[in-house]
C-alpha cells in the first residue's frame, strides 16, 4: 500500500516493476480496527483490475517486517497528544534529512529520529543538505561516536552515493520544514509530483497530501528500463517524533555512546538529572562521552514524560546544534 486519502488505499501489485498495475482499495470490515498504513503488504479482493473506478477491498494484512511508530504529539493533556500512531511499515531505513545552514541543523531533532529509528529497528542515515552552505563538521563530529551514515548534498552534486544507500530498500524520509526535502524528493524522483498526482486517490499533487506516500525510484537509465530502484517514502505530515511510546531503556538505544556508562547505574535508575548515583553524570564528568549527548538524551526523556521543557526551540549559545 502506498498512499492512503480519505479511506481510499492505493496498492501497487507489484513492488518491482515501475508500471505494475494500480489499484484503488477500502478496508473490508473483517479487518476490524486494525489499520492499513504506508508500507503494508495486503491481501486484495473484488476488482483488482486497476481500471478507473474499479475498488477493490483489502481483506488481510501481512506480518510487518517493521513497523515505524510516533506519539502524535508529546503532549500528555490531549487524547490526541497520547496517540500512538504508526507512521510506515516494511520501512528498511530511515533518512534524517538536515540541512546543514538555512534552517541550522538540531541534533535534538536528529536524536529523536534516531531514537525512533532504533525502536523500530531500522537503519538511520543522516542526509545533510545544504552543504554548499556550511560545512558539516559540527553535526559530524556530535555524531562520532556512532558511527552514523551520512551523505552531503548540494544543489550541483550528483546523487549517486545517496542512491546507492536506497537501492533496494524502502527508506523513509524525515526532516523539518525548509531543510530541503521536497527538492531532494524531486530530484529522485522527478515525476513524483505526476507520479502522485495521477493517483485519484491524493487529490491535486503531493503538496494536497498530509500522509506518508511511497515512491518509486527510478532504475538508472539504461541498467533495468522499468524496474524499480527502491522506495522512498515522503512523510509531509511528520514534522517530529513524539517518544512517549518509547521506554527510559530503549531511548538509550539512540545514544550507544552512554548506553555503557549505565552497567554502573543502580537499579532501575530513572537517568534523570537529580538521580544523586546516575552513572551518566560521572561517565560524562570522565571526558568518556560529549556532555551535549546526555543533554540531549535527558532532554528527550524529560519530554517523554511531559516535564520539563519539551521544544527548546530557541537556540542557546553554549550548545549552537541544540534544539529538536
Ligand atoms: N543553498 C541550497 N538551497 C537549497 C538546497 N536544497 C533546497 N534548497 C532551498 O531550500 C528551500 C526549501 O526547500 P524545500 O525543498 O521546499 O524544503 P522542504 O524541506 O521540502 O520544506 P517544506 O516544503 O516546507 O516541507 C528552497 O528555497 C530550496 O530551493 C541546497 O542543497 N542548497
Ligand atoms: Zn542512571
Amino acid at each position: 500500500m502506498i498512499a492512503v486519502d480519505r479511506g481510499r488505499y492505493t496498492c501497487v501489485l507489484s513492488e518491482a516493476a515501475a508500471d505494475a498495475p494500480v489499484v484503488t482499495a477500502m478496508r473490508a470490515r473483517e479487518l476490524g480496527r486494525k489499520s492499513v498504513v504506508v508500507g503494508d503488504r495486503v491481501g486484495l479482493v473484488g476488482d483488482t483490475s486497476g481500471a478507473a473506478g474499479a475498488l477493490a477491498r483489502i481483506v488481510r494484512i501481512a506480518e510487518r517486517r517493521s513497523v515505524l511508530r510516533r506519539t502524535a504529539d508529546d503532549d500528555e493533556t490531549t487524547a490526541e497528544g497520547r496517540l500512538e500512531r504508526v507512521v510506515v511499515a516494511n520501512a528498511d531505513q530511515l533518512v534524517i534529512v538536515s540541512a546543514l545552514a538555512d534552517p541550522p541543523p538540531r541534533t535534538g531533532f536528529i536524536d529523536r529520529c534516531l531514537v525512533a529509528a532504533y525502536d523500530a529497528d531500522i537503519e538511520p542515515l543522516l542526509c545533510l543538505t545544504k552543504a554548499d552552505l556550511a560545512g558539516p563538521d559540527q553535526v559530524v563530529g556530535y555524531y562520532a561516536e556512532l558511527e552514523l551514515p551520512y551523505v552531503l548534498i548540494r544543489p550541483d552534486s550528483d546523487l549517486d552515493a545517496l542512491r546507492s544507500l536506497l537501492a533496494g530498500r524502502v527508506s523513509v524520509l524525515v526532516g523539518h520544514s525548509g531543510v530541503g526535502k521536497s527538492t531532494l524528493v524531486n530530484r529522485l524522483v522527478p515525476d513524483a509530483a505526476r507520479a502522485v498526482g495521477t493517483v485519484s486517490a491524493i487529490g491535486r499533487g503531493r503538496h494536497t497530501s498530509t500522509s506518508a506516500v511511497a515512491l518509486p525510484l527510478p532504475a538508472a537509465p539504461g541498467v533495468a528500463p522499468g524496474a524499480v530502484a527502491g522506495w522512498i517514502v515522503d512523510t509531509p505530515g511528520v514534522r517530529s517524533f513524539g517518544l512517549a511510546h518509547v521506554s527510559a531503556e530503549s531511548l538509550l538505544h539512540g545514544f550507544p555512546d552512554l548506553v555503557e556508562a549505565t552497567v554502573d547505574c543502580p537499579p532501575n535508575c530513572p537517568h534523570t538529572p537529580d538521580e544523586a548515583d546516575c552513572a551518566l553524570d560521572a561517565w560524562v564528568a570522565a571526558g568518556k562521552a560529549d556532555p551535549r549527548r546526555l543533554a540531549s538524551y535527558r532532554r528527550l526523556l524529560a519530554s517523554r514524560s511531559g516535564e520539563g521543557d519539551v521544544r527548546e526551540p530557541e537556540r542557546n549559545p553554549g550548545d549552537p546544534l541544540a534544539g529538536s
